[in-house]
């Protein structure tokens, strides 16, 4: 086959997958870097500060031939450029410093996560959102509202973070590899999250039957604090290797359509005997964007933890329905 008849063929069968990652700061950047390094999909970063995205999307696209990746990456501040994109990533928005809550991000994140939705919506109809801006459960119900998308297309990233934390914090307590530590938090991605130990594992085993319970009380609550910890070593932002590593691994398992279970912040409909909220619940992603909710049964302290944080989101809703956004 000469060049010019593979050009003639069906060049679907070549066609790469589409990614938008809106916000080219911290997170947005590094999650479009190791996005493209893995060869998810093309690349579009996108952010309201001209050259930012370009300069950063020339400079990632230079490392390809060194890290061997043909995806492409685009920047640009044109929203056009992002058309029907299978996959958008929330990141534009605010971070915290030190002193301040998630939650004293939420007027000025409400109104740039409404605005950037109605772009999105705008040129890529059918893709699937994924929100990493904080504070996060209440910028997702901010996305799901605005974009009129059904809700397994609207999902957030705080979950996936949070047990990567309590994992990391286990594997070094313990000085094992962190490939035999899985753990689960749930909750909202605040004060209030729920780490459960009694679902946290090392190869198999409990990690009740190898941390004492104090132990793991205080991992429990560094994991609830990890961001915080991050903030008050940077001084001038939040975290964000660990937060993009979190959402590239939601968008691999939904553009590679591999029904992994992950904690996401999930919109509950009767779910945990709550309704109308987002919240963190272990979920299955595939191509369908959130394709299940998993149902545990827990202990009357977790569901109550549970209860609290539904509460705080609830809380911050309320705030966000009377801004007038949607
Ligand atoms: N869900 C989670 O677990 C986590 C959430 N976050 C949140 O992610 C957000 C981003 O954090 P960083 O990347 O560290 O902040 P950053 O300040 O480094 O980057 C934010 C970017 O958003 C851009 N931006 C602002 N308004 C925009 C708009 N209307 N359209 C497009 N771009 C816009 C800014 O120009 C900036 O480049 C923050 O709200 C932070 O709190 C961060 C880490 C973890
Ligand atoms: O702490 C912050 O503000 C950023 C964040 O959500 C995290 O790192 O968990």
């Amino acid at each position: 086959m000469r060049w010019s008849d593979i050009h003639a063929a069906d060049s679907s069968v070549f066609t790469r997958k589409k990614i938008t990652v809106v916000g080219a700061g911290n997170v947005g950047a590094t999650a479009a870097f190791l996005a493209a390094t893995q060869e998810l999909a093309n690349i579009v970063l996108i952010d309201v500060v001209e050259g930012i995205p370009q300069g950063k999307a020339l400079d990632m696209r230079g490392s390809s031939p060194i890290l061997r990746f043909d995806s492409s990456v685009t920047g640009t501040n044109d929203y056009a450029d992002t058309a029907n994109s299978d996959l958008v990533i929330i990141t534009a928005g605010i971070a915290r410093k030190p002193g301040m809550s998630r939650d004293d991000l939420l007027a000025i994140n409400a109104g740039i996560v409404a605005d950037v939705t109605r772009n999105i919506v705008k040129h890529s109809p059918d893709c699937i959102i994924l929100v990493v801006t904080n504070p996060l459960d209440a910028m997702v119900y901010t996305a799901l509202r605005v974009s009129g998308f059904p809700k397994h297309r609207v999902i957030g990233m705080a979950g996936v973070l949070d047990s990567a934390r309590m994992r990391s914090f286990i594997a070094d307590e313990l000085e094992v590899s962190i490939n035999n530590v899985t753990a689960f938090v749930l909750g909202g991605h605040g004060d209030t999250m729920v780490p459960l130990p009694r679902y946290s594992t090392v190869a198999g085993i409990p990690v009740t039957e190898l941390i004492s319970e104090q132990r793991m009380k205080e991992i429990c609550e560094r994991t609830a604090d990890g961001g915080a910890e991050v903030v008050r070593y940077l001084k001038t932002g939040s975290a964000f290797y660990a937060p993009a590593a979190s959402v590239v691994q939601m968008a691999e398992a939904i553009i590679r359509d591999n029904k992994r279970v992950l904690p996401c912040c999930a919109y509950l409909e009767g779910e945990y005997g709550m309704n109308g909220y987002y919240l963190g619940v272990p979920c299955k992603l595939g191509a369908g964007g959130l394709e299940a909710i998993i149902e545990l049964d827990l202990t009357e302290d977790e569901q109550s933890g549970l209860l609290r944080s539904m509460e705080a989101v609830a809380d911050l809703v309320k705030v966000i329905d009377e801004l007038g956004l949607y």
